[in-house]
């Protein structure tokens, strides 16, 4: 299996709680390697680009409004098969489908502020990196 990278976002139910440390040790301990962090309080502009595949469903505005409601942590994680393995720690959406000990049933509130955003495939986490990140600021 490949080390490979994907993109998170500690979302802003998570950084409200002071839970950016758990999460991510929940990351950590997961096997994956925080390789570029930042935390920055999203633009409407960067949330709605950022999202844009999500512009007609119903919740898009909902969706940005949280996004934008405080700041979140970006970040960069690198390891063996980074995506699926970033989305196994995850958890489902709804966090009331979660697998146990997944970072989703563990903190997140609803399907809404679910606490984590991962790229579901190499080729998104390779798009999403570049839209928060230069390179320089990914130390491997
Ligand atoms: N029914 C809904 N109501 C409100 N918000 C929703 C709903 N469905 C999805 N969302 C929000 O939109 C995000 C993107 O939805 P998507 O279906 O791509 O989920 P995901 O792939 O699990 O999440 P993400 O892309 O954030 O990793 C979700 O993480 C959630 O925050």
């Amino acid at each position: 299996m490949a080390v490979t990278r994907t993109f998170s976002i500690i979302k802003p139910d998570a950084t409200r709680r002071n839970l950016t440390g758990a999460v991510t040790k929940m990351l950590e301990e997961a096997g994956l390697r925080v390789v570029a962090s930042k935390r920055i309080h999203m633009t409407r502009e960067q949330a709605e680009g950022f999202y844009a595949v999500h512009k007609e469903r119903p919740f898009f505005g909902e969706l940005v409004d949280f996004m934008i409601s405080e700041p979140v942590v970006v970040q960069v994680l690198e390891g063996e098969d980074a995506v699926q393995k970033n989305r196994d720690v995850m958890g489902a959406t709804n966090p009331a489908d979660a697998a146990e000990g997944t970072i989703r049933k563990t903190h997140a509130l609803s399907i809404g502020e679910n606490s984590v955003h991962g790229s579901d495939s190499d080729e998104n986490a390779a798009i999403e990196i570049r839209h928060f990140f230069n390179d320089d600021e990914i130390v491997g």
